[in-house]
């Protein structure tokens, strides 16, 4: 049994984190932190929790006490995790980050894209990218992940199989994406109100969301030219889910696409290939840690065009976390990830 802490315990992952670890056998929540809820015990504040966690309850962060635990998580806004790493790692505490602190290698991109300074960029070279479809075997002996974002996990995992098999042109890569409100976090903004994104529908970020070079980064690892990508990401009136319509122009001889999607995934846990003409539904995935995709090859066409969703809260955040955590501490991959999504 190790002992974990959470670091931002309120928030849509942070509790998120809770439901899907009290099914893990391995784990012990020891900690969950919250500046403005300290004191108030996590089943008061989330009673979906109550009989899982009766006496657990917020504290201050406190990095001596986090310190002395076996892993953290952060769920915190960005910055965050760059004040607390380097002692939390100096005393042998594992981390794993699912904001964007440690996602770019590169700490002049990442202070372009997110307006601050980069807080610990001595740690950016020892960070594992948390993909394990990609790096599976860098997370086992990682001390600090960067877990990637949602749109960036439905993204990359639907490129993959393309990319590396060298079938599609790498600079006309075209990302249009849809995500529900929980990924704008549970704090109060005008966008995620009932009456604003309900019933509608709209495009953001469309000449720039700081996702793209996050995406960038990640295709470019699978291959060796440099990807050209149009990322354009859409608010949509669902809770949960990420829905990426992923379009390329194949370089290559038509090859069985349906094959190699399946041949490349079929050791993976969580990505899911469904059968040829699936148009997998973000429902299919709510609550579980994996991704479905569909490999298309519309008529007298060129392009090919791949669908990809998943759970932004679950392979988009809190349950790829836990995915990284079963690989760090040497578990199955699978623990306490192993229930099906819910349905409706
Ligand atoms: N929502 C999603 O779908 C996804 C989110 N992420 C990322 O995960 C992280 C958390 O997201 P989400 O759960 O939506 O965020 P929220 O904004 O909903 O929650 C943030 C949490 O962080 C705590 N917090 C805020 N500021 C600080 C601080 N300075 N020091 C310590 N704790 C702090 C808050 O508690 P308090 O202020 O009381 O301390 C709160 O518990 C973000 O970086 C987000 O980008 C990644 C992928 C998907
Ligand atoms: C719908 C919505 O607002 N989504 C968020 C992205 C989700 C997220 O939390 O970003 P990270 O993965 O980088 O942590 C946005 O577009 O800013």
């Amino acid at each position: 049994m190790i002992k974990v802490g959470i670091v931002g315990g309120t928030g849509y992952t942070g509790v998120e984190l809770l439901r899907l670890l009290a099914q893990h056998p391995n784990v012990h929540v020891e900690t969950i932190t919250s500046r403005s809820e300290a004191g108030v015990k996590v089943c008061d504040m989330y009673p979906n929790l109550r009989g899982h966690y009766d006496t657990l309850a917020f504290s201050e962060p406190d990095a001596k006490q986090l310190g002395a635990l076996d892993a953290v998580f952060f769920a915190t806004p960005h910055g965050v995790a760059h004040a607390l790493a380097g002692e939390l790692l100096a005393n042998g505490t594992r981390i794993i980050d699912l904001s964007a602190d440690f996602r770019l290698r590169d700490a002049k991109v990442w202070s372009e894209w997110y307006g601050q300074a980069h807080g610990a960029p001595e740690l950016l070279e020892e960070a594992v990218y948390g993909l394990p479809e990609m790096h599976r075997e860098k997370i086992k002996t990682a001390r600090l992940i960067a877990v990637p974002g949602c749109y960036p996990t439905a993204v990359q995992l639907g490129y993959l199989p393309l990319l590396e098999a060298g079938l599609i042109d790498p600079q006309q890569l075209i990302a249009d994406c849809k995500s529900g409100v929980t990924g704008a976090g549970r704090g109060a903004k005008v966008p995620s109100l009932l009456a604003e994104a309900s019933e509608s529908f709209k495009a953001y970020g469309a000449s720039g969301h700081r996702h793209l070079p996050e995406i960038r980064q990640g295709l470019n690892d699978m291959q060796t030219s440099p990807v050209g990508l149009t990322f354009v990401p859409h608010l949509t009136p669902m809770i949960r889910g990420i829905h990426a319509t992923l379009y390329s122009q194949l370089t290559a001889r038509a090859e069985d696409l349906q094959a190699l999607f399946e041949q490349r995934y079929a050791h993976e846990p969580f990505v899911d290939v469904m059968p040829a003409g699936s148009h997998p539904e973000t429902r299919s995935v709510k609550g579980i840690n994996t991704c479905r995709l569909a490999v298309h090859r519309p008529e007298g066409s060129n392009t090919v065009v791949v669908l990809s969703v998943i759970d932004n809260l679950v392979k988009g955040a809190s349950g790829q976390a836990i995915q990284n955590l079963n690989l760090m501490f040497g578990f199955d991959e699978t623990m306490g990830l192993t229930a099906p999504a819910l349905m409706p």
